[in-house]
């Protein structure tokens, strides 16, 4: 239940492959980070399972079925592709009402929703006076109305306070925990290491990377341990001797790549070296995930 699968999916815009040959599953009970550098295919990706474009070849399906042979889609699958997509004349519980009344669901889901977002207090108020948060909120709404079990999230976090932030981080979660599948993109790596579980990384439409948060960083980053040493000659000396580098940092510690705090913990005691700290430090995703798609970017800045 409540799982997508991506088979073979290309599509393309003339001579551009948006998405090419991805093939990828996304599981229930699990937040899954869609990451990828500008124009890497995640949004034309949620649009093709969405049935908003057709694939050029491959398909994308949830529970084995296209959108469009889904019956009542909003039950299956909820969206927030833009925030800007709601009506500005409108008020925001006449655009939930609207979705609920064409797509036969009951109008009190209209207050459910405007409540769980947190923007039952504005619910009389046009979109177009809304901020972007309180758009990105309604449009939150919107996907969550048929209480669906699969989420596809478009950079949610876009224009929210740090508050909001965190709500959506914890609604997120919480909406996995129910055991549904929830798909989010994002170019926050710090936001989608704390929210995300497993990792679908896209680079020029291909697929570089599916795994957990954990297997990810630990397998597109290097080892690296920070140390302070009373004797930085000597242990430079004896890490040399072992073909590794002791590199001075900016607050009086010293950095070591490629090795483990167990391994230069060994070597110091080993030759008597005087060590005051000594840990392992843990890489960002932020790093791991420029590590990999640096040569996968379609747009870069000229160094100054
Ligand atoms: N309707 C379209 N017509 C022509 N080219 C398109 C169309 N939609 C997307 N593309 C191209 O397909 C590629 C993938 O775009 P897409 O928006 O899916 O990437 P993305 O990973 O979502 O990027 P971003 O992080 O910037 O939102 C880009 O080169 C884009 O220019």
């Amino acid at each position: 239940m409540n799982r997508i699968e991506i088979r073979e999916l290309t599509k393309a815009y003339g001579s551009t492959r948006a998405v090419d040959h991805l093939t990828f599953d996304v599981l229930p009970g699990r937040v899954t980070g869609f990451l990828g550098p500008n124009g890497a295919g995640k949004s034309t990706t949620m649009r093709l399972l969405l049935g908003l474009d057709r694939p050029t070849s491959g398909t994308a399906t949830i529970d084995g079925r296209c959108f469009a042979d889904l019956r009542e889609p909003l039950h299956h699958v909820g969206a927030l592709l833009d925030a800007q997509a709601a009506h500005g004349g409108r008020t925001a519980r006449d655009h939930l009402l609207g979705l609920a009344v064409s797509n036969r669901l009951p109008r009190r889901r209209v207050e459910e929703v405007l409540e769980r977002t947190g923007i039952a207090a504005v619910g009389g108020r046009r979109v177009k006076t809304f901020s972007l948060g309180m758009r990105q909120r309604l449009g939150i709404a919107a996907a969550l109305l048929g209480d669906p079990g699969v989420l596809l999230l478009d950079e949610p976090t876009n224009g929210l306070d740090p508050e909001g932030i965190i709500w959506i981080r914890e609604l997120m979660r919480d909406l996995a925990a129910q055991g549904r599948t929830v798909l989010v993109s994002s170019h926050l790596m710090a936001e989608t290491s704390l929210m995300a579980d497993h990792l679908v990384v896209l680079g020029q439409g291909r697929l570089l990377a599916d795994m957990s948060m954990k297997d990810f960083i630990d397998a597109h980053s290097t080892a690296r341990v920070r140390v302070r040493t009373a004797d930085p000659a000597r242990l430079g000396a004896a890490l040399g001797r072992e073909g590794l580098e002791l590199v001075s940092g900016a607050d009086g510690c010293w950095t070591v790549d490629g090795a483990s705090a167990e391994h230069i913990g060994g070597l110091a005691a080993r030759e008597g070296i005087p060590v005051l700290q000594l840990v392992d430090e843990r890489a960002s995703l932020e790093q791991a995930y420029l590590g990999l798609t640096a040569s996968h970017a379609q747009f870069t800045a000229a160094a100054p």
